[in-house]
Parts: structure tokens; sequence; C-alpha cells
């Protein structure tokens, strides 16, 4: 498989009134197949296929896209930050204005997997701007506080969001964020304990992802599927459990 390098990209965001992100449903963007193409304006999500989702500096053999969505204040930038830059945001509360990305290559099993990772607003003005863009996302990472009820309490809406305007194959992961004891099961999906502030289970809720959709779109038919619940239970550390 072909390996592409592309000029450095931090990441971009994309104000409330940006255009919609482009159709590719939920198909990995392999540069091997890639189109040529100018690099997307920072404005906006790049578009399929072009040489922007390879922005990040590094070769890759395969790029997804993943967002973080959830109440405002779980944890969404903080944890995006702390993987990508392996640091803590603290200090008061920014909340984040329309949508914002980051790049990072992952190894897996010897494959360089691409996330290009979408960090959506929570609050509720922004809504509109974040159901563009389920539709391109190829895993979502649905977040709460574990020290604040009303965020668990909102993860049924955001189910329902999720299954009206996702793919409905999305890779989808619920994460509890500023890390507590216990388990939960309730939602039957694959599901971790994080903390931001002291990296715990980050890099593993994103490798799992990468993981997951690395095997979907590669997996040799003699190999065993990989098994995101058992991943997480295995690795995962501190409180963490998911569906058996
Ligand atoms: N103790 C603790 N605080 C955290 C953790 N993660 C985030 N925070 C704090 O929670 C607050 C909100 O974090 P953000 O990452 O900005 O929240 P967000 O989900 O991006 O919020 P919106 O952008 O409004 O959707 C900040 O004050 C962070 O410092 C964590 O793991 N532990
Ligand atoms: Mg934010």
């Amino acid at each position: 498989m072909s390996r592409k390098k592309t000029p450095k990209s931090k990441g971009g965001s994309a104000p409330a009134t940006s255009a919609l992100p482009a159709t590719h449903g939920s198909q990995p963007v392999r540069p091997g197949t890639a189109r040529p193409g100018p690099e997307a304006p920072p404005n906006r999500p790049p578009q399929p296929g072009r040489s922007s989702l390879g922005g990040g500096g590094d070769f890759y053999d395969v790029a997804f896209k993943v967002m973080l969505v959830g109440d405002s204040g779980v944890g969404k930038t903080c944890l995006l930050v702390r993987f990508k830059d392996g640091a803590f945001l603290a200090g008061t509360f920014i909340s984040t204005v329309g949508i914002d990305f980051r790049n990072k290559v992952l190894d897996v099993d010897g494959m360089k997997v691409k996330l290009q990772i979408w960090d959506t607003a929570g609050q509720e003005r922004f809504r509109s701007v974040t159901h563009a863009y389920y539709r391109d996302a190829h895993a979502l990472l649905l977040l709460y506080d574990v020290t604040n009820k009303a965020s668990f309490d909102s993860i049924q809406a955001w189910l329902t969001e999720i299954q009206e305007y996702a793919q409905h194959d999305v890779v989808l992961m619920l994460l509890g964020n500023k890390v507590a004891n216990g388990c939960l099961q309730e939602y039957g999906l694959p599901f971790m304990e994080t903390s931001a502030k002291m990296g715990l289970n980050v890099d593993l809720a994103f490798m799992a992802i990468a993981k997951e959709l690395k095997q979907r779109c590669m997996k040799a038919p003699s190999e065993p599927r990989f098994q995101l619940h058992d991943y997480i239970k295995r690795e995962g550390r501190g409180a963490s459990c998911c569906k058996p």
C-alpha cells in the first residue's frame, strides 16, 4: 500500500457559519487512492480523498474521522489536547465555539492510521453545526462528566441525535471523563473512564477506535476479528468496564 506525506497542519476550526462537510459516507480515506487536490481552506473540513487529510506531516496508510460529542464542560477539548499534546488545559474553562479539529497518526499493528479528530461545541446553540458533521464521522466518542449528573442524564438525548444524524455503522464509544469509580453497562456501548487531567485511558480510547476502524477496512479473512470490548477491558487502567 502506498504512503503519503503531506504538508504539516496543526488542525483548524470551522465557525458556526461554515459550509457543510463533503459527503463520503463512512468510507475511510486511503492515500493510495486519493484524488489530487488543493488543501481545504482552514475553516472547512477537508474534502474526502484530498491531501488535506494527510496534514500532520506524517506518512499514513489510512485516515478516519473521529468526532467528540457531549455536553458543554465534560472535557472534550481537554481530552483532545491531552491526546494530541500530552498536556492538560488547566485554568479558565473556554467553551469551544463551532467546531475544531486536530490530526494525529497512530501506529496500529505496523500500519499508520491517521485520526482526524473533530472537537464539537457542547453548547446547545451550536447543535445545528454539529449535526452537519455527523454524517462524515467514522467514529464518535460520546463523553459525559462523572462529576456532573446532568451530563450523564444527557446521554440518551445524544444517542438519539447520533442515531438520527450519524452513519448507521459508526463506531461509538462512551467515555466517563474526570474519572470516578464504578461501572456502567446501561447503554451497552464500549465504555471507559478517562481523565484528561491525569491522562488516564486517553491514548487507549483513541487507539481502541483506530484499531476498530483499521480492522473494519483492512481485515484479512483469516485474521481474527478485533474485539473492542475485550481490548479496552484488558488494557484499561483504573476503573473501566464494558458490556461483555
Ligand atoms: N478534574 C478534571 N477536570 C477536567 C478534566 N477534563 C476537563 N476538565 C475541566 O473541565 C472544564 C471543561 O473542559 P473542556 O474540555 O473545555 O470542556 P468541553 O467539553 O470541551 O466544553 P465545550 O467546548 O463547551 O463543549 C475545564 O475547566 C477543564 O479544565 C478531567 O479529566 N479532570
Ligand atoms: Mg470544548
